[in-house]
């Protein structure tokens, strides 16, 4: 049994579905994303979980344990939110402290605990100062050490990130994951970076809606994702409608504005509308009518370590993206080829609106 389990979770307000039909396994020590855009539920799930947001309908189990109406304090979670919420009166130390004195932990035991762990989010030589002397940052890592110093049996964090600018915000990225696996914490993030999911999950778990789109591991759902959402949700796609026009040997036939494409052989059958998708990445340049289809680069971006093109093809736009250690040839008006393999091609079930 999993150690923290959605079972058919709805969150109605009035007659709008904030989440519908949520059903989530986590396993004990497992660092679980829910991305997804603005307004899709995540926050309402999280909220759900740590007991502020009460469910229309289903359960939540921590534990073995039917949590779906217990108090927020009698649920051992930790929580961080974007805005660190940190007790401005109060030193770093007491502070981080708080909570253990909330319990009745003994005193020794309780300056063991927060010394331990403000030394773990590398503070401990902050301890005797207040949260306004620190930067933002590092009061994310006290809220942290906080939430955490108290052992919870989940760590719910909700955009923990977000107020921190792009370089701190990956040292953080990168110490947030270590913390989590030192300690084995089971945790949920909720996140609308994907990059963010990406880089810190075990799973990320998509939604869309007020529902779960997909869940699984970052590689998995980038390579394998189920719809055109989930695929552009999660970085860059040429995403071209189509239909099946034929499958035989393990290919499939696709026909995408007149030109035959091919993939590798799916369950779908003939005749089916689908959405034809290729990665920037998997493109490759090569001579003019020597791959897939030819077209004509319509914008060249630098991007440090990478190139990004616009080509214009008889089917639309494509962009192609390779790493700065080719291509400079390769400029606006140039005329290509653009080459893929057909195992790199998805066939998406097409969304409906
Ligand atoms: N208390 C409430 N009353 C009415 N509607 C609400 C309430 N809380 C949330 N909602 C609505 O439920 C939907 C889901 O909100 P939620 O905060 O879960 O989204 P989210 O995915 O976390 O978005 P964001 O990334 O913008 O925080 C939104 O349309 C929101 O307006």
């Amino acid at each position: 049994m999993s150690f923290l389990r959605l079972e058919g979770l709805v969150k109605r307000f009035d007659d709008f579905v904030a989440v519908e039909g949520m059903n989530l396994n986590v396993e004990k020590g497992e660092f679980v994303s829910l991305l997804g855009p603005s307004g899709c539920g995540k926050t309402t799930t999280l909220q759900m979980i740590a007991g502020f947001v009460t469910p229309t309908q289903g359960r939540i189990l921590i534990n073995n344990q039917d949590v779906t109406h217990l108090k927020p304090s009698k649920r051992n979670l930790g929580i961080v939110f974007q805005s660190y919420a940190l007790f401005h009166h109060m030193t770093i130390f007491d502070n981080v402290a708080f909570g253990l004195k909330m319990r009745k932990i003994d005193k020794v035991e309780s300056d063991e605990r927060v010394r331990e762990i403000l030394s773990l989010v590398h503070l401990k030589d902050f301890a005797h100062r207040y949260p306004r002397e620190l930067s933002g940052g590092q009061q994310q890592r006290v809220a942290l050490a906080r939430a955490m110093v108290i052992r919870p049996e989940v760590l719910l964090l909700d955009e923990p990130l977000s107020a921190l600018d792009a370089k701190i915000r990956e040292d953080m990225q990168t110490e947030l994951r270590s913390i989590q696996r030192t300690l084995g914490t089971t945790t949920i993030l909720v996140t609308h970076d994907q990059s963010e999911a990406m880089a810190l999950s075990d799973r990320v778990a998509v939604m869309n809606k007020a529902r779960l789109a997909q869940i699984d591991k970052p590689f998995a759902l980038y390579e394998h994702p189920r719809d055109s959402f989930v695929t552009e949700f999660l970085g860059k796609s040429n995403v071209f409608e189509g239909s099946i026009k034929d499958a035989n040997d393990g290919l499939s036939s696709i026909d995408v504005s007149g030109l035959n494409l091919l993939a590798n052989n799916t369950d779908h059958t003939i005749g089916q509308a689908v959405d034809f998708s290729i990665r920037p990445e998997k493109i490759r340049f090569v001579a003019q009518g020597k791959g897939v289809i030819d077209g004509t680069i319509s914008s060249r971006i630098f991007l440090g370590n990478q190139w990004v093109f616009q080509v214009e093809t008889s089917i639309g736009e494509f962009s192609v993206v390779s790493l700065n250690t080719s291509h400079i040839d390769i400029d606006q008006g140039s005329v290509v080829g653009l080459d893929w393999t057909p195992s790199e091609v998805r066939l998406l079930t097409r969304e409906v609106a």
